[in-house]
């Protein structure tokens, strides 16, 4: 195509209300109905094909184990291997599609997701599978998504048109290449727009790729699959290969074409592919791209000044959204004695009042958390807080599993700063507070930068600009994601780019001109107009 693109300005998807007595409200629920009432059965897609492979795992509920959503058919190494050649296949003509063409599925399919069809579907069975609530369930599948298709093909535009300067006589160009091979997307469980984006992001900058999915998250991450389909997506240039995460990841890291990780995960897994990946060095055709954000022990480190209903409502929402299964849940506060006497028995009575169950009760706050294995590693936690000493539950501290995996919310309040909760990622609905007393802001800073080796996000609540000030500077490292005066949680794509650095990742933030330039692979190229004919320099030889 001649003429200089243009992608359309994104906006910020906006975030549907449901209300009651609502068309939406009630096309989402018909949807959430019938999805909970007709199983899907999820194939392998590999060169555009779908693959059954038998091989088949059930998808329950987390909040009723009796409802079976369906099945997926798990790739094993056979079909690992074909799908490293169906994407090996499709780059060579995916590599060399023009911009516009790849960057027009991505804004069709973010086009499709505000449209009711699939905007539905995918927020029921992230739902449904996930126990998000409506409202997390929202921002994240639905408008999420949608912004990371719109943004991502913005920040290309502008990474394309970055350009090097010529000098007479020649024109320099920067041609931005796909990696030569194909990328292995690994996605969490936790939010089905990160599947999209870690699928999509190296596709749209030219590469192919394998898409593991989080196996409790197989149905909405199948439908985001099928929503890039039913864009344009060709065959072979996004393959979905959920799988036992070994048995996959064996056959993926021993391919010569392995040319990137695109990996959203816990921090264990992510240092064991880098690991892998570093002894296997050699065998690869290029040095992949390592892209990992991983864990976090999120804080709210409130200042004396602080006003305590913020606080309060902060460390609410940041801790129980989604039963504190987002990497940026907050996890710890720090809270002065004096904020501490006037906001107690509000948060304590607040954190009781959380009504917790089916999230197609748009009523409720929380559902359930993933699985048995999460349910059982918080019960623990929760256990050892009943009997430790200097140890006190505040509020919840009850766990569920008669029906689903419910954990209630917990407020755990420490007087040991260093006690196992305030340093380790439970990755569930529980918050630890340790008093300290008002005169020790700048050791509690110190205090919070030096507690746990994760630097995802944080924040601090101050009503004094100086003291906002000390707590950015002292936490400069502590997180990728910082806020004054708001939740460590909920970072808008094109606003607030997102990742964090030490154990937490690789900080090349998701959703960012960053996080794209890891997936190019630039070409200078030099044209000389007019190149010379004779070796010798001007006025070579002269005295
Ligand atoms: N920093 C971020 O942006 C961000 C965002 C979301 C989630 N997270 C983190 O993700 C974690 C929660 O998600 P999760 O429970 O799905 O994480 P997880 O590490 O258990 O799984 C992530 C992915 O890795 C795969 N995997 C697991 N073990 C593997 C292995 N041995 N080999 C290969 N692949 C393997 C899983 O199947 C899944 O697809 C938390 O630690 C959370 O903080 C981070
Ligand atoms: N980006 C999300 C967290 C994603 C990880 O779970 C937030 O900012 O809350």
């Amino acid at each position: 195509m001649n003429g200089a693109i243009r992608i359309p300005t994104p906006e910020n998807d906006p975030i549907r209300a449901y209300a009651p007595g609502s068309e939406e409200r009630a096309s989402l629920k018909a949807r959430i109905e019938e999805l909970a009432a007709s199983p899907t059965e999820v194939p392998c897609i590999i060169g555009g094909e779908e693959v059954f492979t038998g091989n088949v795992h059930e998808m329950r509920s987390p909040h009723d184990h009796s409802l079976v959503l369906g099945h997926y058919h798990a790739a094993g190494p056979d079909e690992v291997r074909r799908a490293i050649e169906a994407a090996n296949d499709a780059w060579q003509s995916w590599s060399r599609t023009a911009w516009v063409d790849r960057a027009s599925i991505f804004l069709r399919g973010a086009d499709l997701l505000t449209g009711a069809k699939w905007r539905d579907t995918l927020n029921a069975s992230t739902m449904l599978l996930q126990s998000k609530t409506v409202f997390q369930a929202e921002i994240d599948a639905a408008c999420e998504l949608v912004d990371f298709w719109r943004f991502n093909c913005h920040f290309a535009e502008g990474i394309y048109a970055e350009q090097p300067l010529s000098a007479p006589g020649m024109w320099n160009r920067s041609e931005y290449r796909p990696l030569e091979g194909f990328v292995y997307a690994v996605s969490p469980f936790n939010f089905t727009s990160i599947g999209g984006n870690l699928s999509g992001a190296p596709a749209m900058m030219g590469n192919t790729v394998l898409w593991k999915p989080s196996n409790t998250a197989v149905l909405s991450n199948y439908f985001v699959m099928r929503l890039m389909e039913a864009a344009g997506l060709p065959a072979g240039v996004i393959n979905f290969i959920p799988g036992d995460p070994v048995e996959v990841t064996d056959v993926v890291l021993a391919s010569p074409d392995f040319a990137g990780l695109h990996f959203t995960g816990s921090t264990h897994v992510f240092q064991m592919f880098w690991e892998r990946i570093g002894k296997n060095i050699s065998q690869y055709r290029s040095y992949p791209r390592i892209v990992g954000e991983t864990g976090g022990k999120d804080f709210i480190v409130a200042h004396p000044s602080a006003d305590p209903d913020a606080l309060r409502t902060a460390m609410i929402r940041g801790a129980f959204e989604f039963q504190g299964q987002k990497c940026s849940a907050a996890s710890r506060a720090y809270v002065p004695r004096s904020v501490w006497d006037r906001m107690k028995d509000g948060l304590i009575e607040q954190t009781r009042s959380i009504a917790m169950g089916d999230p197609a009760d748009f009523r409720n706050f929380m559902g359930a958390v993933i699985d048995e294995k999460s349910f059982k590693k918080l019960a623990g936690y929760l256990e050892r807080a009943k009997e430790a000493e200097g140890v006190e539950i505040l509020a919840g501290g009850g766990c569920d599993d008669s029906k689903g995996w419910f954990v209630e919310p917990t407020l755990i309040l420490a007087d040991d700063p260093r006690y196992e909760t305030m340093c380790e990622e439970l990755f569930g609905p529980v918050l630890t507070i340790h008093v300290y007393e008002d005169g020790e802001w700048e050791a509690v800073l110190e205090l919070c930068d030096s507690t746990s080796p994760y630097a995802l996000t944080g924040a601090v609540f101050s009503d004094d600009r100086e003291a906002a000030r000390q707590a950015m500077d002292a936490l400069r490292h502590a997180a990728g994601n910082f806020y004054i005066n708001d939740k460590p949680t909920g970072a808008v794509v094109g606003q607030q780019p997102f990742g964090g650095s030490r154990a937490s990742g690789t900080n090349d933030k998701a959703g960012s001109p960053m996080n794209l330039l890891r997936w190019v692979s630039a070409r200078s190229i030099k044209e000389t107009f007019d190149p010379p004919a004779d070796y010798r320099y001007p006025f070579m030889g002269a005295e």
